[in-house]
């Protein structure tokens, strides 16, 4: 099966078009204002505008109130709501109920006894994302960090619902998480930046090339 690529944290048109250009299936927006990759609304929507039929738009929100989500809902078309927070399988259920789009929940690796998590968010959410933990420190977001998790863990495993995997992937190391895992669909946002917060067209190319083969 080809692996499908979400490029999350966009926030111009130039990035825009070489993930789309490069066969990205996803395309994420984050909505998180202290995260460098955090985008207004209005100007989510204009990218939205140049997202072509097949290509899917996400929305990354933290921990979301409905008022929030309603805000920005109600400006960009979504085809998935991403939430990264403390979202317990209760306000998953809430969020789906509340604006009727699918939702994928972020699951936090950091050891075995996490993927526990992963089990419970399944019975209400339509996908999960393995991200890597964050760090401890208290200025660490809670993703988007670069950082990868023990791939391990996630390899001959199945899931009840479609998944992705992503913390920490680069063109360098894209191909071999897919070999590990056996994930169908990556989610990459530091890996393809030059610096944080600024997509990087040549990487992104690199890295949907890196495993457009597999
Ligand atoms: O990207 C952010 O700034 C962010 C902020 C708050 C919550 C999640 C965030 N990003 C999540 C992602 O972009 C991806 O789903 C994933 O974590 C991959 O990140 P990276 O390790 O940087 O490739």
């Amino acid at each position: 099966m080809p692996v499908s690529v979400k490029i999350c944290g966009l926030t111009e048109p130039l990035s825009l078009h070489a993930a789309v250009a490069g066969g990205a299936r996803y395309v994420g927006f984050v909505f998180y204002p202290p995260s460098p990759r955090s985008i207004a609304p209005s100007m989510a929507a204009e990218l939205a505008r140049l997202v072509p039929t097949g290509v899917r738009t996400v929305g990354l929100f933290v921990d979301p109130e409905n008022d929030f989500l309603e805000h920005v809902v109600s400006q960009v078309p979504f085809d998935l709501i991403q939430l990264h927070g403390k979202e317990t399988p209760r306000r998953i259920a809430e969020v789906k109920a509340a604006f009727n789009i699918p939702v994928m929940k972020a699951i936090k690796v950091g050891g075995p006894e996490d993927l526990a998590a992963a089990l419970e968010a399944a019975e209400v959410a339509d996908r999960l994302l393995f991200d890597a933990k964050p760090p401890a420190k208290v200025s660490a977001l809670p993703g988007g960090n670069g950082i990868a998790f023990d791939w391990t863990l996630l390899a001959g495993r199945s899931w009840p619902k479609p998944w992705m995997l992503s913390g920490g992937l680069k063109p360098e190391n894209a191909a071999e998480a897919v070999r590990t895992t056996g994930a169908t669909a990556l989610d990459v946002s530091s890996g393809v930046e030059d610096r944080p917060g600024h997509k990087d067209p040549e990487l992104i190319r690199r890295f949907l090339d890196s495993v457009a083969g597999l």
